[in-house]
């Protein structure tokens, strides 16, 4: 029951967490809730967690929403945690009405659930949802770090299956059965259901009687036996301080290290100054289209690579070999 001298009413907002592996397609959700939400004139604060340069996802995002932080952290779970807490807290302060957050890939989202809920007053968030997108190609396929992909979808309280035609009909029911099994309460849902579920929320934004002690919470170690998976994984930014040939980039991706296990670049190429470019690497898979992105952005032309203990010099060599001579890495 709750004590009605101690408590007040808190105007919530409700909260979507966004996780899944590298690569999965959780800045395209994001950016599918983003467009809904604002053609319903919903507005939105979004966090977004990548591997040291999350300004590179955040330039593909700014048409849809107006309050986009990067947390260039690698890790939101662990170091860069009070750095999450605080762009939370700053984003109490704003009027929007939702807030959306997207981990970086082989982020272990345990912690942060945790945080949010022992940090509840101070947040302001309600309902917090936790939305794991998994990768039908790769779902638990993925040897060593299957136990890392479990670990970014056991607190999901919904999940949405992505690349789900180019796998068999057969492969993408079992992929349900065992989702299914793994997260009985848990809700499947389509983008466009998702999207609109959160809408609704977001519409219903309410007022909710908070009890107002339990202001203060240390950050919560991961449970997980297997969170050190989470920082096995390194990242490396590659500048290009020139306009780079077109025909040039995706001999590069494709010929990049097997190791590297997710490649972003953000280009200014030589044949076409309207735009910029996001060039993309899944695994071995690279979109057969670049993203354009508005010539307006200011992240400088560069790459991010991702994947188990990157030798950044020779990624260096190699994009000066095939790609541009100039490239430098980042400090
Ligand atoms: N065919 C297909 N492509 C998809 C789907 N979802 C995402 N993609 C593509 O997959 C690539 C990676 O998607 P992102 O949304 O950037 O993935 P991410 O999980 O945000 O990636 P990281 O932040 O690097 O972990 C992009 O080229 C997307 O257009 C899908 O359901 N089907």
């Amino acid at each position: 029951m709750i004590d009605l001298a101690i408590a007040r009413v808190v105007e919530m907002r409700p909260s979507i967490l966004i996780s899944g592996f590298l690569g999965a397609g959780k800045t395209t959700l994001l950016r599918h809730l983003l467009k809904h939400l604002k053609t319903n004139d919903i507005k939105a604060d979004v966090i977004l967690n990548d591997y040291a340069n999350a300004m590179i996802d955040s330039e593909t995002l700014r048409e849809d929403s107006e309050s986009i932080e990067a947390l260039g952290a690698s890790c939101a779970c662990c170091e860069g945690m009070d750095f999450l807490i605080e762009m939370v807290i700053k984003a109490t302060e704003s009027d929007n009405d939702i807030l959306l957050t997207e981990l970086n890939g082989t982020a272990d989202p345990l912690p942060i659930v945790e945080s949010f809920t022992l940090l509840e007053n101070k947040f302001k968030l309600f309902p917090r949802w936790h939305v794991c997108v998994i990768d039908a190609r790769h779902f638990e396929e993925r040897s060593y770090h299957n136990r890392l992909e479990r670990d970014q979808l056991e607190t999901a309280s919904h999940y949405l299956i992505s690349h789900q035609e180019e796998v068999s009909t057969e492969r993408l029911a079992n992929i349900r059965l065992r989702l299914k099994e793994i997260l009985p309460a848990a809700s499947f849902v389509t983008e466009e259901e998702l999207a609109s579920q959160v809408l609704s929320l977001a519409l219903a934004k309410k007022k909710c009687i908070l009890n107002a002690t339990n202001d203060a919470a240390s950050n919560p170690p991961s449970k997980s036996p297997y969170h050190h998976l989470s920082h096995e994984i390194t990242a490396c930014q590659i500048l290009f301080p020139q306009r780079v040939k077109i025909e040039k980039i995706k001999p590069w991706l494709k010929s990049l290290p097997d190791h590297v296990m997710r490649a972003k670049g953000l280009f200014d190429l030589t044949d076409d100054l309207q735009k910029r470019y996001l060039y993309e690497r899944v695994g071995k898979d690279i979109p057969d289209t670049p993203y354009p992105v508005s010539l307006k952005s200011t992240v400088p032309s560069s790459a991010i690579l991702i994947g188990p203990e990157l030798n950044p010099s020779q990624l260096l060599e190699h994009a000066q070999a095939t790609l541009l001579p100039e490239a430098q890495l980042s400090s």
